[in-house]
């Protein structure tokens, strides 16, 4: 099994705040892994070093063995690193299609000229962006809401449309922060089951996530972060039964009672 992302004694320092502090992870190729920690303990902030949305005070990180530190987000995204944010960011006044087709643009040459002029470039972009579109709105099964508006849909199915746009960016590592945040349990199943043939499709997926039961149900392995550092990784078993997890993060018992139902 491959190594495609790692990250090697990652560090973010806000002032005098280690909201960062020498994390190490490896994910292979192919896997579901979990970021779990309570709040503040550094899982976005972390997250946002690995898609380059913000610098390292330390260390490195590494997609499919090219060291990413330090580029641009559009250049990481460009090599094969999308992600999703905690808050829905989609546009709610455009329809599933033409959202999905925003995220296209680092695909494509067209600019604005192009655009104004008709240009065989911009046409030649049109097409590829359409046909590519409307796969991946299959693929994810947003068929029926394709033209809708975004706002007139679920929260579930929003979220779905968010996924959808990042892979148009055909990334090889997805990393999705809080995707079941705001969902009821329904949602969050279908969620579930979603990500779950994401990942069989052949995308390596990084999910930052407060609910106990996706987590310990859908990722392969956990990485726990607790005030910037990192107190425990492995497979959802084990992470379950560390008592410095269920101590510093959980709350004695509350990790079992949640997971297990
Ligand atoms: N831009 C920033 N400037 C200063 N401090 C920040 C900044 N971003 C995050 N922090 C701080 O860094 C720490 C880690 O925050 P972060 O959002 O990464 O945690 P988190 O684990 O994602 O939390 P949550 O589960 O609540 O989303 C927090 O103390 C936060 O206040």
């Amino acid at each position: 099994m491959s190594i495609i992302l790692e990250a090697k004694k990652v560090s973010k320092y806000f002032g005098g705040l280690k909201a960062v502090d020498e994390v190490d992870m490896s994910i292979n190729s192919g896997e579901i892994f979990g970021i779990i920690g309570p709040n503040g303990a550094g899982k976005t902030t972390f997250f946002n070093m690995c898609s380059g949305v913000y610098s390292l005070t330390r260390g490195g990180i590494w997609l499919s063995n090219e060291n990413i530190t330090g580029m641009r987000s559009e250049r990481i995204a460009n090599k094969g690193l999308a992600r999703t944010f905690q808050n829905i960011q989609l546009f709610k006044f455009m329809s599933v299609m033409e959202n999905v087709k925003i995220g296209f643009h680092v695909h494509t040459k067209t600019n604005v000229l192009n655009a104004i002029l008709h240009t065989s470039t911009y046409r030649k972009d049109e097409q590829f962006v359409n046909r590519r579109a409307l796969e991946i709105v299959e693929q994810v099964g947003l068929s029926p809401y394709k033209d809708t508006m975004a706002g007139n849909l679920s929260y579930g199915i929003q979220r779905r449309v968010e996924i959808a746009r990042a892979l148009a960016l055909d990334p090889k590592v997805l990393l999705l922060d809080e995707p079941a945040a705001g969902m009821n349990p329904n949602e969050t199943r279908d969620l579930m089951l979603f990500i779950k043939k994401l990942n069989k499709d052949g995308y390596t997926i990084v999910v930052i996530e407060h609910d106990m039961k996706f987590v310990m149900n859908t990722c392969d392995r956990i990485l726990v972060l607790n005030f910037g550092k990192k107190i425990c990784e492995g497979n959802p078993d084990h992470v379950k039964n560390d008592p410095l997890v269920q101590e510093a993060y959980f709350g004695k018992g509350l990790l079992t009672k949640e997971a297990d139902t």
